[in-house]
């Protein structure tokens, strides 16, 4: 028996169902949730329709009955239940969890870093982690919520003070640089298949964090000089050409959504026991066989490097960086300046959370 949860599951990265009228507000930012009418958004429908979840627990702070009760008509394997706060719903709805997806918290709207969101979103987060700690202490736990190079870091903070902290099972997901990566590559080089194209993406999930190593593609693409830089700053900045976009609507859901349920279901097939599943994320290197000796490298323990994925959650950090090119050492430099940054300011907060 497989048990997955979506904690945030109303939202536009979880929710499925095509909503006509606006959402209540979501915690923090009432402003927000009443302007913004929100389109059809599938991450809990992908999970309802993998074959490997056979129990499927939402938790928002609203919605999540409707939710649940939509699709819980789809005619596939997993049962699903909503949860709200109310009867200790947070506790019901991750107890015993096998796999816990976290992209719970306020999205960015034009003008703001991911950083913004800290104040609101790294409580959110540290409430939910206290709660998987408590009861599902086993618990693969996907932090999706922005930022993810300060939550990840709040979230294994917050395990480690409850004794709970292994980390093989906490992933920052940063799926969507890499989704993005294959996708803006695949345009620029003419193939018809971005999935053929395997392009690793290390370091954090925000603009200059993100750090694109083109010269490790497989199959080998050469990206042109003169179109180097323009290919960096996209895959960097992919999260704010949707924003802008979106124009005050919120930030990516629906490729979220694939990248999510990407990672997500790569980590059910190895925990099963398939063999070879490698997808980069964010992690604690230090926990992670391999991540030690990167993790000294780069002088930071929290970094995104592509991971063997098995029964044990991440069973091996890959060394990318032993061949990257000069260009790729300029950006890993000045991803280490803000990547350090962000997750003092997480650990920090984790210690220390303003007082309510
Ligand atoms: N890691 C990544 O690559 C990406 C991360 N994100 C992040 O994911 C987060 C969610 O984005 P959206 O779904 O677009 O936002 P949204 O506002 O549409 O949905 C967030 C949901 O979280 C819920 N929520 C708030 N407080 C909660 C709590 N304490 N417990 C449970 N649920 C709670 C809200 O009610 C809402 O339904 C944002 O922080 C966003 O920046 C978005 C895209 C990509
Ligand atoms: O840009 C944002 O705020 C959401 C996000 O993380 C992304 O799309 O990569």
């Amino acid at each position: 028996m497989v048990k997955a949860v979506v904690a945030g599951a109303s939202g536009g990265i979880g929710q499925v169902c095509l909503i006509l009228q606006p959402l209540p507000p979501p915690v923090g930012d009432a402003e927000q949730a009443a302007n913004v009418p929100r389109d059809s958004q599938p991450l809990s429908l992908l999970l309802k329709l993998c074959p490997l979840v056979d129990e499927l627990a939402l938790y928002d702070v609203v919605n999540t009955p409707g939710v649940a009760a939509d699709l819980s008509h789809v005619s596939s394997n997993a049962k699903v239940q909503g949860y709200l706060p109310a009867d200790d719903g947070a506790k019901a709805a991750f107890k015993d969890a096998d796999v816990i997806v976290i992209p719970a918290g306020i999205p960015r709207k034009p003008g703001m870093t991911r950083d913004d969101l800290f104040n609101i979103n790294a409580g959110i987060v540290k409430g939910l982690i206290e709660v998987a700690a408590e009861v599902a202490p086993k618990a693969f736990i996907l932090v999706i919520s922005n930022p993810v190079n300060s939550t990840v870091p709040i979230s294994a903070e917050v395990l480690k003070a409850k004794n709970v902290f292994n980390p093989q099972r906490l992933f920052g997901v940063t799926t969507l640089d890499i989704v993005r990566a294959e996708t803006f590559v695949a345009e620029l080089a003419g193939k018809a298949n971005p999935q053929e194209l395997t392009v690793p993406v290390i370091g954090g999930h925000s603009g200059e964090t993100i750090v694109p190593l083109f010269s490790q593609i497989k199959p080998s693409v050469t990206i042109p000089d003169d179109k180097y830089d323009a290919l960096v700053n996209r895959v960097q900045f992919g999260g704010d050409e949707v924003v802008k976009a979106k124009n005050g609507a919120g930030s990516a859901t629906l490729s979220m959504a694939y990248a999510g349920y990407r990672f997500a279901e790569k980590l059910l097939k190895a925990i099963k026991g398939a063999k070879g599943l490698v997808e980069p994320s964010y992690v604690y290197l230090p926990g992670v066989p391999g991540g030690a000796e990167i993790a000294k490298k780069t002088g930071t323990d929290f970094f995104s490097v592509p991971i063997e994925l098995g029964p044990n959650g991440a069973e091996k950090a890959i060394d990318v960086l032993g061949d990257i090119t000069d260009k790729e050492k300029t950006l890993l430099d000045a991803c280490l300046k803000g990547l350090k940054g962000n997750i003092e300011k997480g650990v920090t907060f984790a210690h220390n959370p303003p007082q309510k």
